[in-house]
């Protein structure tokens, strides 16, 4: 029996971005509390509502620990409205955190930032293990699409729609944001792949150790050159060089020397903090 706007109840708004409009919600049957992303797709032509629809279709094949579970979608067409249920993620995003941690002047401790490397790792292998010969690019990676649960355990968001908010049309020409996670091959035009999902983790695992981007500029042009050269200062000296040099492994301007996901799973520290840390 598919859901309706009435099986729920909102109970607040907890994000609002280009694409739309985030909400905590109780499913009324059984309380459960949940997330649904409001998207209005009034403005879309019709190439792209049916690129929304395989997105999504997408989101229901992907079930990992650490990605958002997708559990139902409903689409009201009174007001060109595409609800997309999903997982609550208690300990909100990424970015909120950052910011948090770079207003207190407080560094995140080095074994969350393992723990975090290591999820986001698995969440990437899993999107990037071919379904049906199709593997799922996030290519969107930032830190305000990585929640984190009541367990600290990271949930990526927000898989595959990316492709939708970035294609030519008035609805993705509002998509706003400084592209600091862009890998060189994208900011050179070329096309996306799994190592840019790669380069843009490298950024945010880099961001959440130094509470800045890798690279930052006052504009994009000014951005796209210091991501062409691709280099950048030492994460701060809290940290050790085992995470240091995993981070500069994987931020690497040549797509064939930047590791794939299960290399960097393979890396000896990376091995032992996954299981350590669990
Ligand atoms: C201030 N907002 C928050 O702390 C917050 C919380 C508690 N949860 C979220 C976001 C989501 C959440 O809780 N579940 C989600 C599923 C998909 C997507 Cl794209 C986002 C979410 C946010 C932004």
């Amino acid at each position: 029996m598919p859901s309706t706007l009435d099986d729920f109840a909102v109970i607040s708004t907890i994000g609002s971005g280009s694409y739309g409009t985030c909400r905590k919600i109780r499913r009324k049957k059984d309380g459960k509390v949940l997330a649904w992303k409001e998207m209005d797709y009034g403005s879309m032509t019709e190439t792209e509502k049916q690129m929304l629809v395989s997105e999504v279709n997408l989101l229901r094949e992907l079930r990992h620990s650490n990605i958002v579970r997708y559990y139902d979608r409903i689409i009201d067409r009174s007001n060109t409205t595409i609800y997309i249920i999903m997982e609550y993620c208690d300990r909100g995003d990424l970015a909120s955190l950052i910011s948090r941690c770079r207003r207190d002047e407080v560094y995140m401790e080095e074994d969350f930032v393992w723990k975090i490397l290591v999820q986001i790792t698995q969440a990437l292998q899993e999107c990037h293990r071919r379904k049906n010969g199709k593997a799922v690019l996030h290519r969107d990676l930032k830190p305000a699409n990585i929640f984190l649960d009541s367990d600290e355990n990271v949930k990526l968001g927000d898989f595959g729609l990316a492709r939708v908010l970035h294609h030519e049309t008035s609805f993705a020409k509002t998509y706003v944001g400084t592209p600091y996670y862009m890998s060189p091959e994208l900011v050179n035009n070329m096309s996306y792949n799994e190592k840019s999902d790669i380069w843009s983790m490298g950024c945010i695992l880099y961001e959440l150790c130094a509470l800045r981007p890798p690279f930052t500029a006052s504009n994009q042009h000014e951005l796209n050159k210091k991501i062409r050269v691709g280099d950048f200062a030492r994460i701060p000296n809290k940290y050790t060089d085992g995470l240091n040099n995993v981070v500069a492994k994987i931020i690497r301007v040549e797509v064939h020397k930047r590791p794939t996901i299960d290399e960097v799973l393979n890396e000896p520290l990376v091995m032992k903090k996954r299981t350590s840390l669990g």
